[in-house]
């Protein structure tokens, strides 16, 4: 087993307004995630990002960024006649908000050849995927996915889950608590964030949210808060981790790239309160950042700081 694949969508990014002059990227939270691994790890670790592409110029733009940054795109089809969905960051001092263009993108069929998708995760140490993944897809997908995650799983693989509950992207809540629990059920390692496990499960606190989540059987699980800190729990050990201090200017992409330190961290064989210790002074960095996706290097220097 080796290497690291996530599954979901990416998507053009405008981030960093100066009145109408908008910065255009690539970024989506497992993408975020992705590039966090990427940037931490060691060059020879194969580090793929699963999804679905169309065959536009942007398509072909997200393809070509991903290959430049060290990022592998192992089985993921191209869809004739699709296009990339698109997202836009609002700022109200530096806390984001989104608005969202994606309900025809070429990501939604990234899991309808169960084949392709099964070769893509094949052999892997670490598959990650979240709630957005399976939030975009149809039910017939969602199916695809947790197949081969847990086929993925019973060979060896270790499973990282992070539920970002995004109520768009659901047709109800029943729905979303449904499929975000099936998820849980195959997770090795979850990653989520209280206020979105609040916000779905009614979790009046992160003891809550860990307490619920453990009782899927996740066994190592770590409950982000935003600069509050972070639960960590393993077996019966509970530990908080406070945030790292940083002078946020965009709050996009703190949690992924939290989890993307955190994996990384784990993967150099650090224990999991040190790996939260280690994530969240990639966050508070990655926040000095318009956009999801800081410099690797400034991730680097932070992670190692
Ligand atoms: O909200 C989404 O679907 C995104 O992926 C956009 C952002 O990059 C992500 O939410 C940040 O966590």
């Amino acid at each position: 087993m080796s290497g690291f694949a996530a599954i979901g969508e990416c998507m053009i990014e405008l981030s960093g307004a100066n009145g109408d002059q908008w910065r255009m990227g690539f970024a989506g939270d497992t993408l975020n995630t992705t590039w966090y691994v990427r940037a931490l790890t060691d060059p020879d670790f194969a580090v793929d990002y699963v999804t679905a592409f169309g065959d536009d110029p942007f398509s072909v733009k997200q393809r070509t960024f991903l290959r430049d940054n060290g990022i592998n795109t192992a089985h993921s089809p191209t869809t004739v006649g699709a296009r990339p969905g698109l997202y836009a960051i609002t700022l109200t001092g530096a806390e984001r908000s989104f608005t969202y263009w994606r309900n025809d993108a070429a990501a939604r069929h990234l899991a309808d050849d169960p084949e392709a998708l099964a070769k893509s995760l094949d052999g892997r140490q670490i598959i990650y995927f979240s709630g957005i993944t399976m939030g975009i897809l149809s039910p017939r997908s969602r199916q695809n996915v947790l197949n081969a995650v847990s086929n993925a799983r019973r060979q060896g693989s270790r499973i990282v889950f992070d539920a970002n509950y995004r109520p768009r992207l659901w047709e109800n809540t029943e729905t979303a608590k449904q499929v975000l629990s099936n998820a849980f059920h195959v997770t090795d390692i979850a990653l989520p964030t209280f206020p979105d496990e609040n916000a779905l499960f009614g979790d009046a606190t992160p003891a809550d949210t860990a307490n619920r989540i453990a009782s899927y059987g996740v066994r190592e699980i770590v409950v982000k808060d935003g600069t509050d800190p972070a639960l960590v729990v393993t077996g019966d050990t509970r530990k908080e981790v406070p945030a790292s201090r940083a002078k946020a200017v965009d709050t996009t992409g703190a949690g992924d790239s939290f989890n993307g330190g955190y994996i990384a961290a784990r993967l150099a064989n650090l224990d999991p309160v040190t790996a939260a210790v280690h994530a969240h002074k990639v966050a508070a960095r990655v926040v000095e950042f318009h956009g999801a996706l800081a410099p690797m290097d400034a991730a680097r220097k932070a992670f190692k700081a």
